[in-house]
């Protein structure tokens, strides 16, 4: 039995300070939408934003995951955040600059505190040396502490490195495959970064396209215009979905059910791959009710 799927395919990130974004975002096609009280709100905005975004999560009636990206604990804003989010309902907390086993625990205990059931998760953001450095301790650390997601910040990275990634990020490789497989070792979702140049949709495509190759879940959004795109690049494609069907089908024959080798059309095919093939077929399905919950 495959563990139920949530499409993450396209997360937008939603200024909580901009009231026309917060509107537009619940028409939206995105699998979630990350509000957002961090970065793209000004020192003077964020008490505002807060509180606008407060008013807008008790009625959105948005049908994807929602998420709150706060300021980090240390600003003054980054506690009162997190207490609004735990009001609020919201599917999970998204963290910016994770560097301590102590910020995730400080940050579970607030929701609890708040009165946030379990179902409320953390994610974090790894997007500095120090994160880097030790994605593996904190993803060891916060499973048990509500993190069920890790997110590269490539803006982050880029500008706490010194780094300058060309188009194919070959410079950030390294790092961003310490933050996947530390994901991947503690059965945790990877998302990807945003792309800010949005008017460039073939730009846009191609690092989505790399993205789905590297293993992450899904692509971090900063404008409408990207979520087709993401949608498409992480949808299974047709092709992928008839051989997994093929794969179940042939499995579920009874002179197959001991066996753990068979060969289709000439090609080796092991339970990993029924395996495999359930997990896409679990992703189409849970799209096609994204889908129809729009
Ligand atoms: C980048 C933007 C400032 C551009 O906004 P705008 O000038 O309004 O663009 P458009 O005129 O093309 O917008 C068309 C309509 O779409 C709405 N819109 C635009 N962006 C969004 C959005 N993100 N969510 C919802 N709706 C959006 C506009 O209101 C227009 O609506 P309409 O009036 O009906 O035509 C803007 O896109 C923006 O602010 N984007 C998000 C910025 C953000 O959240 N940044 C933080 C996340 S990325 C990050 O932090 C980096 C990371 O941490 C790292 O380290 O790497
Ligand atoms: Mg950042």
């Amino acid at each position: 039995m495959t563990k139920p799927f949530r499409p993450r395919r396209s997360l937008l990130f939603v200024p909580a300070a901009n009231a026309r974004a917060l509107e537009k975002s619940v028409s939206l096609a995105a699998d979630a939408l990350i509000y957002d009280l961090e970065d793209s709100a000004g020192p003077r905005e964020k008490e505002d934003a807060r509180e606008r975004l407060a008013t807008h999560l008790r009625s959105d009636g948005f049908a994807g995951e929602r998420i709150v990206r706060i300021n980090t604990l240390d600003t003054p804003w980054g506690l009162d955040d997190l207490r609004m989010a735990a009001k609020a309902g919201v599917d999970a907390v998204l963290l910016p600059k994770v560097e301590t086993v102590e910020t995730l625990r400080q940050a579970a205990e607030t929701l609890t505190e708040a009165g946030a059931p379990d179902s409320v998760k953390l994610w974090a953001m790894i997007e500095t040396p120090l994160g880097i450095l030790d994605v593996g301790k904190l993803a060891a650390a916060g499973r048990d502490m509500r993190v069920t997601a890790l997110m590269v910040g490539p803006y982050d990275i880029a500008l706490s490195t010194g780094i300058d990634p060309g188009a194919d990020r070959a410079e950030l490789m390294p790092w961003i495959m310490q933050i996947m497989v530390a994901a991947k070792a503690y059965g945790m979702a990877v998302l990807d970064g945003p792309y800010a140049n949005f008017r460039d949709q073939e730009g846009f495509a191609a690092e989505c396209a790399s993205g789905r190759r590297l293993g992450f879940d899904g692509k971090t959004l900063i404008h409408p215009s990207q979520i087709a795109g993401a949608n498409a690049a992480y949808s299974p494609d047709p092709a992928a979905i008839a051989w997994a069907e093929r794969i179940v089908e042939t499995f579920a024959k009874p002179d197959n059910s001991d066996k753990g080798v068979l060969q289709i059309e000439g090609r080796m095919v092991e339970r990993l791959h029924l395996k495999q093939s359930q997990k896409l077929l679990a992703m189409r399905d849970a799209i096609a009710d994204r889908e129809t919950a729009r």
